[in-house]
């Protein structure tokens, strides 16, 4: 499936660009190759967008509603094409695609066509007045998404823009192109008006990404990805003011207490260490651990890295999966070497793992546990984004929460403790967009999900969705 990867402009394929190669990260070997689109091709997508916007706006939104569900409903029929491309992009395991990263595709096309069908209409009354608001789309809108969870971000980012009467032009990452293809080709066969749904392949500054944000035909952005092409973004569209919602990087904090159930927090930070090869902007990378049970928990964690499964994707069994690119490895290895260098002490993993077969040409890299380095290293300070956490020992809550919160980050964090009055408390001191205590990644679509300081602006999830997709205007009647 997809030798070559096409753009997808006004409902149909457009195969223009010159061609670039996206790799099997288990192998190291070329999938696909994919056009990237120059800034004619991504003026072509946004005038389609442009043009399809007015009908689709005017839709009723229970009607476009419809369509999102329709578009579950065609995920679920392209349920292993979807598996099987995304594996191929990223060198998942089949069991977290076929469990997390379709499904949630579906799931976010339904939530949003619900969230906004139910959605209440707010009046207010004044003593010989009325006010009422109405909510407008922005008009045309770029989703620019990263390579970690292609499919779920992309279609987190696609249904309340769509459900709000938006039109969109995607930009996925140059590394995994291939679910958005598969995407484009169910629009195309549900009927989708052509031009509400457009994808553009490319790269990002100086490229297809570039040029997508900054035409003077887009309205707002929605980003996902590193902090500092947050920041790049934020420059391309300043002139324009544009509206941003923009999830971005962290570098999360967990917390546990000796009063925690010590092997739940251990099953917790391994799912919340490695999950996805530790490629979740959720990821956590920093482990703060009160002293008494800092030794048993670093020992047992440390050992169950050691237990991780480097199987093929398609194994049921496997739970390690290889880095992104060779370029991702090298920076996730560059930070192992720098622990090593800085005199942390590696409690599992450190290096890469030999195969003896194919996967050596692959990109992956050992899941790794550190101590015994400073708060101010920049492995306690800087996003690696790769299966690696670093455990400190604390004495005291409130120094639990001032090493958690010393970060230019803030979207997650994790509290491990029995003590009820402890978890609220702790919970609401951290500065973080998200905090669960005494699990991880448990995920109610409709609350508001997004991160502070350099983690991002704005919340996307339910309601907090569709006002970011959508302007309201109040109008006021005098009676
Ligand atoms: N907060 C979240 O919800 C969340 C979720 C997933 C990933 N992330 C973050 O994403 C990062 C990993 O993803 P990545 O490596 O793809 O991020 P990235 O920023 O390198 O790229 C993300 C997307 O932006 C495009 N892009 C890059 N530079 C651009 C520019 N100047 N203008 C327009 N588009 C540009 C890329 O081509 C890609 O499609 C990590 O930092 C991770 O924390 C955050
Ligand atoms: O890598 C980041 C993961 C983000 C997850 C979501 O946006 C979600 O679960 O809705």
């Amino acid at each position: 499936m997809f030798d070559q990867v096409s753009h997808f402009i006004g409902g149909v394929p457009v195969a223009e660009g010159p061609l670039f190669p996206v790799y099997d990260p288990v192998t190291g070997t070329v999938v696909r190759q994919v056009h990237e689109a120059d800034r004619a091709v991504v003026d072509r997508a946004v005038s389609a967008a442009r043009t399809a916007l007015p009908a689709w706006a005017a839709l009723p939104v229970a009607e476009r509603a419809r369509w999102m569900r329709r578009l579950a409903d065609a995920i679920e029929e392209r349920f292993e094409d979807l598996v099987a491309v995304e594996i191929a992009d990223t060198g998942k395991s089949i069991s977290q695609t076929r469990t997390l990263d379709i499904p949630r595709g579906a799931a976010n096309f339904r939530a949003f066509a619900e969230i906004a069908a139910q959605r209440p209409e707010s009046t207010y009354h004044l003593p010989g007045a009325l006010s009422y608001t109405v909510r407008k789309p922005l008009g045309v809108v770029a989703v620019v998404v990263p390579w970690n969870l292609p499919f779920l971000l992309m279609t987190w980012k696609l249904g309340p823009a769509l459900v709000a009467g938006n039109t969109v032009v995607v930009k996925p990452s140059e590394n995994t192109p291939g679910s958005a293809a598969v995407l484009a080709e169910i629009a195309a066969g549900i009927g989708l008006p052509p031009g509400v749904l457009n994808v553009v392949h490319g790269f990002g500054g100086g490229s297809t990404g570039q040029f997508l944000v900054e035409h003077d035909g887009v309205d707002a952005v929605t980003f996902t990805g590193e902090s500092r092409t947050g920041s790049s973004i934020m420059r391309s569209v300043a002139d324009r003011v544009k509206p941003v919602s923009f999830e971005l990087g962290g570098k999360n904090a967990g917390v546990v207490f000796a009063d925690a159930d010590l092997e739940a927090a251990v099953e917790g930070a391994v799912r919340s260490v490695f999950t996805n090869g530790g490629q979740v902007c959720l990821c956590t990378e920093r482990l703060y651990v009160e002293r008494p049970v800092f030794e048993e928990f670093a020992d047992r964690l440390a050992e169950r890295a050691g237990h991780l499964v480097f199987g093929r994707p398609q194994d049921e069994n496997t739970t390690m999966m290889p880095m992104i690119s060779a370029e991702h490895r090298d920076k996730v290895l560059s930070y192992y070497d720098l622990a090593k260098t800085e005199g942390a002490k590696v409690l599992a993993g450190g290096g890469v793992p030999a195969f003896g077969d194919d996967r050596d040409g692959g990109y992956y890299v050992e899941p790794t546990v550190l101590t015994g380095l400073p708060a101010e290293s920049r492995v306690n300070r800087e996003e690696i984004f790769g299966p690696v956490c670093h455990i400190t020992p604390f004495d005291a809550e409130a120094e639990a929460v001032a090493l958690a919160n010393d970060s230019e980050y803030g979207l997650a964090a994790t509290v491990w403790t029995t003590d009820l009055s402890r978890a609220h408390r702790v919970a609401q001191r951290l500065d973080a967009g998200l905090v669960w205590v005494n699990t991880w990644y448990l995920r109610d679509l409709r609350t508001p999900f997004g991160g502070v300081k350099l983690s991002g602006i704005g919340r996307e999830g339910g309601v907090h969705s569709l006002d970011f997709y959508s302007e309201p205007t109040t109008i006021t009647i005098k009676l």
